[in-house]
């Protein structure tokens, strides 16, 4: 009877997104916008088309890795020698597959990469050299020559950053993910980042570890965090928020809210986060000051940037749509 009635359910596909929890400086707040907005549309389609919702989150992920607006692929912020080492995680709420890696370097794609290591890796996590020869076996190409994906806006928050006290990393935040369920209730959650601006080389956050970072199961939901990874890894928050839920039998967003809070008040640290339930409904959460997220469902797309700010508009509105040349990287080899 229960399957029944599950079956009869409808659920309405939805694909959303985060581009990160920090403070973000005002003129910088309409391009992320623009970049969570087109990041969210491009994975809709994939579902509207009938993709999978892990394609549908991956080819999110890509547009802002792709994006200079965002702390992912290229425009990743700088660890303390000036390069971008990158994280990436994804996860199958369908099968609980995961795909995790850590310290990748010259890659515009990493999540294209996670998945990868989720479907044919024969393990979850990769890192250092084996990481670099199953990519290369993969036919991922690495960017030559090397450091291509540093912006000159990241080489400037790094400077700011050595000229303040080096207390406070978490600067803009930047970190993109994607979180998505289909007509038929499967999920799937992905996130991407470069990590923290002045981080040791060799530092691991948040973003790669499944429960903190990501997780997805069809039955709890999916979610994507962003924030002060040093700080939500000690708390596996991922898991925790779409497990209380459960457990609890409340929504996501006041559970979300409220863990939010809790880690804040007991370890410090602010963070953000997307998540879908298993009915399709979706929360978004943030300790700091801004998150820019996007979300479309039907026709159409949700946006904001702060907690104040909700917008809507049709999925068909050509404002958004396309992205200035200059701010995403092409290259013609990389993939
Ligand atoms: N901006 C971020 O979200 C950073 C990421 N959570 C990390 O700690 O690596």
């Amino acid at each position: 009877m229960i399957n029944v009635q599950r079956s009869l359910s409808v659920i309405e596909p939805v694909l959303i997104v985060h581009g990160g929890a920090g403070t973000v400086s005002e003129d910088r707040i309409p391009g992320k916008l623009r970049g969570v907005t087109l990041a969210a549309k491009v994975g809709y389609q994939v579902l509207a088309r009938n993709g999978s919702v892990l394609e549908a989150v991956e080819q999110a992920v890509r547009i802002m890795e792709a994006d200079r607006f965002f702390n992912a692929g290229y425009g990743s912020v700088l660890n303390i020698v000036g390069d971008v080492e990158m994280d990436a995680s994804i996860m199958d709420g369908a099968t609980k597959a995961t795909g995790c890696l850590s310290g990748v370097r010259d890659l515009l794609h990493p999540i294209s990469l996670a998945r990868a290591i989720m479907e044919r890796s024969g393990h979850n996590f990769l890192i250092g050299d084996g990481l670099h020869s199953f990519a290369l076996d993969q036919g991922f190409q690495f960017l030559d020559p090397p450091g291509q994906l540093v912006t000159q806006y990241a080489k400037d928050v790094l400077d700011e950053w050595k000229a303040s006290d080096q207390t406070d990393r978490s600067g803009e935040g930047g970190t993109v993910g994607a979180v998505a369920i289909d007509a038929d209730g499967n999920i799937a959650a992905a996130t991407s980042t470069g990590g923290v601006t002045g981080k040791r080389v060799g530092r691991v956050g948040d973003t790669p570890i499944i429960g903190s970072g990501t997780y997805a199961d069809n039955r709890l939901g999916g979610i994507s965090l962003t924030g002060d990874g040093d700080i939500i890894m000690k708390v596996c928050i991922a898991y925790d928020v779409l497990r209380t839920a459960e457990l609890t039998g409340r929504d996501l967003q006041p559970v979300a809210d409220e863990l939010l809070d809790a880690m804040n008040a007991s370890l410090g640290g602010t963070a953000g986060l997307v998540a879908v339930d298993s009915a399709g409904n979706v929360a978004v959460a943030h300790n700091s000051k801004h998150m820019s997220w996007a979300y479309q469902r039907g026709d159409t797309v949700a946006y904001g940037a702060s907690k104040e700010d909700f917008n809507m508009q049709p999925a068909t509105d050509s404002q958004f749509i396309s992205l200035a040349e200059d701010r995403i990287f092409e290259v013609k080899s990389a993939h």
